[in-house]
């Protein structure tokens, strides 16, 4: 009965979760495009190179820590959608503690797959779609890519309140799944293979839309883009869609806790 009025209170619906979804790949294209602007810029991920006093590792992990620490304290992570990538010696937030609806199942907060994302986007992702080569920019590099780990974190880590929509929707055929803690079935029940489709289709129209150079007057650049829309289609195909749905399903086990 509980769980109802709670239900009943927050009212999310999938249609309005995708919607967000949809909406959160404009910000993940156009920070890829962003990143694109600049090489590889290997230095960034040195540690060698950065030789910060009192802090050992490279500039990246650096600039990384010391945002997110500041982040922390003006509130970042109270918002149930944000993951940090180095949780561990946050500060704690400094400002009015502001009340989020309490949608989730609080087992969520123990789900991080950050580690994961970060290995995926440097040793995968990044090279696929900048050039190599160094043009000194470290400081905006490290900015740059972590623009572009924040945002597909916060997509990825939305499966926990598609998860959670999904559940409260069909309740009687999630919980035996549970129960039984079976993957496999769980997998079945969340999976819909036409939004997956039209998600990477989307995907890669965006990608060719916004990649292309705007000209005025001829067309003579067609087919040239900022970010390969086949490298785009392939980051949601690869990686996006199923993290996402790893994150559903390792919210759902824990679901009846
Ligand atoms: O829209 C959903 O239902 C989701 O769970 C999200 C998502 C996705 O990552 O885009 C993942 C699994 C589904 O098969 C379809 C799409």
């Amino acid at each position: 009965k509980h769980e109802m009025a709670k239900a009943e209170h927050n009212n999310v619906t999938l249609g309005m979760v995708r919607d967000s979804l949809i909406r959160q790949e404009d910000t993940i294209v156009y920070s890829l495009i962003e990143r694109a602007r600049f090489p590889l810029n290997p230095p960034t991920y040195d540690p060698s190179y950065a030789s910060i006093p009192g802090f050992s590792g490279s500039l990246l992990e650096f600039f990384v820590k010391q945002t997110e620490a500041v982040q922390a304290k003006a509130g970042r992570y109270d918002n149930p959608e944000e993951h940090p990538f180095f949780p561990d010696n946050l500060p704690p937030s400094l400002v009015p503690h502001y009340k989020y609806p309490e949608v989730l199942h609080p087992a969520a907060m123990s789900i991080n797959i950050n580690k994961l994302i970060w290995d995926m986007y440097f040793n995968k992702l990044l090279p696929s779609f900048v050039s190599p080569g160094d043009d000194e920019n470290y400081a905006l590099t490290a900015a740059r890519d972590l623009e572009c780990l924040q945002a597909i974190s916060r997509r990825i880590h939305y499966g926990k309140l598609v998860a959670e929509v999904k559940f409260r929707d069909e309740r009687k055929d999630y919980e035996p799944a549970i129960r039984a803690q079976d993957r496999f079935t769980l997998t079945n029940l969340l999976t819909f293979t036409n939004v997956e489709e039209a998600v990477k289709k989307r995907v890669a129209k965006k990608a060719m839309t916004f990649c292309q150079e705007v000209k005025l007057g001829d067309d003579g650049d067609k087919g040239k883009y900022k970010v390969d829309p086949a490298i785009v289609s392939g980051l949601y195909a690869d990686w996006v869609i199923p993290l996402t749905k790893e994150v559903e399903i390792d919210y759902l086990l824990r679901r009846l806790n």
